[in-house]
């Protein structure tokens, strides 16, 4: 393959997806077999975005939730980035909508709790997306959700309560007080960004458009949209109290976790904490250990460097296979 620096380790196939300037490839890992997510970054294209870049590998590193896209690997070389990324077979959210026009109540409902528990826990790391929208949710086998920042848009840890004045993300899901460039906190855009997600999973259109950016941006700060009268009173009494104009009226996340709408069907409030274990797992090392030749012991000290190299990687893809009942082995050197 035409990349030195991944032969061996792992096989890359088709391109799945590019953006401003990042390429995401689909790869197998050499050592477990496993689908992985490369995405590769020109260090040249990237210009003064790079120390951006830089701040999301970092960023990515302390977020590690059932709902996130995991990070498994980074490979810096003189003019690229590779992140290694988890892959997720079924594609964007964004698709699925469209080939299901709208969802059920129940359907969205079950999205939207996953929503709400990665944006709880990524606020709770001291991070705000800002790029919320069905293009950068995507769906595992199981159709779970799993947040991913494919624009670069996520800020620094601190950056969420601070002033925020760089605007990114596409117009139709950002808040009115970031499309009037005014000072706004990236938690309050969020919430902003989830009331138009759960409007689009509940309708199948957008509750503020236009193909004029100008006159998108009218609509989204006169705050008036319509809603169709097929849809329940709850739904539209949550998405009012997400498409608040004014943010300091808008609903807070903590709102969110136990409010009537998401806790229907007789749910329980939305479990955002994240579900890995702080501990490392017996089953994954021994396997690991076996196959370096090391003791567990040192195995576990390797390990629980998490340096982002191949052995975190192999670590968190064998973790993989586990929990989704595959057996927990690698396969031998080729
Ligand atoms: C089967 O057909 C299909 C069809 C389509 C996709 C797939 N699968 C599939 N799996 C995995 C990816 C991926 C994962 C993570 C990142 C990333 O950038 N992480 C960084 C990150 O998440 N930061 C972050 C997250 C939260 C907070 C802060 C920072 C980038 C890409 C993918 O990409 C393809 C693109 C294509 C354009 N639209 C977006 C997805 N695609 C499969």
């Amino acid at each position: 393959s035409q990349f030195t620096e991944l032969r061996g380790l792992y096989h890359l196939r088709e391109t799945i997806g590019s953006g401003g300037f990042a390429k995401v490839k689909l790869a197998y890992h050499a050592l477990t077999g496993e689908k992985v997510a490369i995405k590769i970054m020109d260090k040249r294209s990237l210009g003064e975005d790079l120390p951006r870049v830089k701040t999301e590998i970092e960023a990515m590193k302390d977020l590690c939730h059932q709902h996130i896209c995991k990070l498994y690997q980074v490979i810096e070389t003189e003019t690229k980035f590779f992140m290694i990324l988890e892959y997720c077979p079924e594609g964007e959210l964004f698709d699925y909508i469209v080939s299901k026009d709208k969802l059920s109540e129940e359907e969205a409902r079950v999205f939207f709790r996953q929503i709400v528990a990665a944006v709880a826990y990524i606020h709770s790391q001291g991070y705000a997306h800002r790029d919320l929208k069905p293009e950068n949710l995507l769906l595992d086998e199981d159709q779970n959700l799993k947040l991913i920042d494919f624009g670069l848009c996520a800020k620094p840890k601190g950056g969420m309560d601070s002033q925020l004045f760089t605007c990114c993300g596409s117009p139709a899901y950002a808040a009115p007080e970031l499309v009037s460039g005014r000072e706004y906190l990236g938690s309050e855009a969020d919430l902003w960004s989830m009331g138009i997600l759960l409007y689009a999973l509940l309708c199948g259109y957008l509750p503020f458009d236009d193909d004029k950016i100008p006159s998108l941006y009218k609509k989204i700060q006169s705050g008036k949209y319509d809603t169709p009268s097929w849809l329940s009173d709850e739904s539209k009494s949550l998405i009012a109290s997400m498409l608040q104009v004014d943010p300091k009226r808008r609903v807070t996340i903590r709102h969110l976790l136990a409010h009537p709408w998401l806790m229907a069907d007789a749910q329980c409030p939305v479990e955002w904490h994240s579900k890995y274990k702080r501990c490392l797992d017996e089953d994954c090392l021994t396997e690991l250990a076996v196959h370096y030749g090391k003791t567990k012991k040192d195995m576990e000290a390797s390990v629980s460097e998490f340096k982002f190299d191949y052995l975190t990687a192999t670590y968190f893809l064998l973790l993989e296979k586990k929990m989704k009942g595959r057996p927990v082995r690698l396969l031998n050197k080729i």
